[in-house]
């Protein structure tokens, strides 16, 4: 434990997302949950409040928001929004309620570490380096009331700013972070593409590129985040009930994708304290229903590239909270209707499966709807989901448990491999001295292309040359074919390949 941290009295200060958090001089501190913070403070002055901050994950920020807590002690109350149907799917609110009313007991988070682990039915975690008589000297020094609304929120925090002042409950109290280590591999910065069956599957992937090879930069948010540029992912197999996996290691429950599903299908009233929906962007936004003018266009003319969907507004989202997800595209090739999706910004770890989920749902409700709308479609099948995440991050807070997840998912996903690669197949020979190489197309086998040579070095650099996208385990295969090709060519054994070399006399 380090000694305790001067404090000056009725200022708050924050050691983590200090630029996260509005201050004020009270002795409230207020949690706003999933509500924007903004929409509270405009109705209270700084002299009744200390601080003001929002929490999202249980397991993330109240690890954080304990530790700023500690070193401000003369926060006495503690005011909880828990307003949104977001607060209730996280759970924040109720763990934080929990670590007061319940306290903590020593055991291991999800990823292994070991933690204070909140009692409560919610997962949470504070960090084990915190010591423990801090932790309950916390919770018993702070009053804590809950509230459903801002107004009842606002008139609350009115009412402990009116009360006789009380003490600082104690000595400002810091402890020591540990940092997570990561190690990081060179690879492309720009430009990366990502496929799997399913959702989950896709995301293990994901994850596990950006972990391996992802630049630390800081983040706008007081961290730091892992981030590869332009990650293109694929998924070509989504049921229509969508994968869970069991036990289910995704960061979403199946209870709460119905109403994420309506968040970006439906259209949304504004509602005070939350940020835009994606329902209400595409829905009537910009006066349009965006979703029904893609069904309208496809069925008229399903050849057309102008199926397109926007929402980004020029006019309002310089400032607040503009919406992650911009543009989505769909497309009607071979009978197949993809839709692609483009993210100015996606958090790969914690939000991008739910995100990809919603944007299956509606690409199912353009399907049905162009379907249902034209008897000209009935060959029509549901094709990719693509998603194109510009910034594609993963927060320093999820950094361990990211490593958790590909520690036990990432093998058991590859080693689930078909040997279809979409550029074809080769076939290598030995013929009158030469090796002969035939690239077939992937399905009926028609030969497009015959390579001869001596040298395997040679017949490969001509390959990759002409066929720049092959996949990089059946480069790896052929370029050891090649050298089986070579060694038989020149020592007289007998080359079949996928078969060991053998001699001409066994
Ligand atoms: O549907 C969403 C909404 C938000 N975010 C993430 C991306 C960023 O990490 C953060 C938003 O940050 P700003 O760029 O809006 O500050 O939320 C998503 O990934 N998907």
């Amino acid at each position: 434990m380090t000694p305790e941290v001067k404090t000056d009295r009725f200022n708050y200060i924050a050691r983590y997302k200090s630029n996260q958090l509005i201050y004020g001089h009270g002795n409230t501190a207020v949690v706003t949950g999933w509500t924007v913070k903004e929409a509270l403070c405009k109705n209270l002055q700084p002299s009744e409040y200390a601080v003001i901050g929002q929490l999202y994950s249980p397991t993330r920020g109240i690890n954080i928001l304990v530790r700023n807590l500690l070193i401000n002690p003369h926060v006495r109350y503690l005011v909880l929004i828990n307003a949104t149907k977001e607060d209730k799917n996280a759970g924040a609110i109720k763990c934080l309620l929990d670590f007061f009313a319940y306290g903590v007991e020593e055991n291991f988070s999800a990823s292994g570490r070991k933690s204070w682990v909140i009692c409560s039915s919610i997962a949470g975690y504070i960090d084990i380096d915190i010591d423990l008589n801090a932790l309950e000297k916390l919770r018993h020094s702070l009053e804590v009331a809950t509230a459903e609304s801002i107004s009842v929120a606002v008139e609350k925090i009115k009412y402990y700013a009116q009360k006789p002042m009380v003490d600082p409950w104690g000595m400002a109290l810091e402890f020591p972070l540990s940092q997570f280590e990561t190690t990081i591999l060179p690879g492309v910065r720009y430009g990366h593409r990502i496929e799997g069956k399913t959702i989950a599957e896709t995301w293990v992937k994901i994850i596990h590129r950006i972990k391996t090879t992802g630049i630390i930069r800081p983040s706008a948010y007081d961290s730091k985040w892992q981030e590869l540029i332009n990650l293109m992912a694929i998924i070509t197999d989504e049921p229509e009930d969508f994968y869970f996996p069991e036990p289910n290691y995704l960061p979403i429950n199946k209870s709460y994708l119905p109403e994420y599903i309506s968040q970006v299908l439906d259209d949304a009233p504004d509602r005070e304290g939350v940020k835009y929906t994606y329902g209400q962007r595409l829905r009537s936004w910009f006066g349009k229903d965006q979703i029904q003018q893609v069904i309208n266009k496809l069925i008229n003319d399903p050849d057309s590239a102008r199926a397109v969907m926007s929402l980004w507004d020029p006019v309002k989202d310089e400032h607040h909270s503009p919406p992650c997800l911009n543009h989505i595209w769909v497309r009607i090739v071979d009978d197949q209707l993809s839709l692609t999706a483009t993210f100015r910004s996606n958090d790969m770890f914690s939000a991008w499966p739910a995100n990809g989920m919603g944007l299956r749902a509606l690409q199912k409700y353009i399907y049905d709807g162009i379907v249902r709308g034209s008897n000209l479609h009935q060959n029509l099948r549901l094709g990719p989901l693509i998603t194109f995440s510009q910034s594609a991050h993963i927060y320093d807070e999820c950094w361990e448990h990211a490593e958790s997840v590909i520690a036990s998912q990432y093998s058991k996903i590859c080693q689930k491999k078909d040997y279809y690669d979409p550029t074809g197949n080769f076939i290598i020979y030995l013929q009158n001295g030469r090796i002969i190489v035939e690239h077939t197309t992937p399905n009926s086998g028609e030969v497009v292309n015959c390579y001869s040579g001596k040298s395997s070095t040679q017949l490969s650099r001509e390959i990759t040359l002409n066929s720049p996208g092959l996949q990089v385990d059946h480069a790896m295969y052929l370029g050891s074919e090649l050298q089986k090709a070579e060694i038989a060519l020149s020592s007289g054994l007998i080359y079949e390949q996928d078969k060991p070399l053998r001699s001409s006399l066994s």
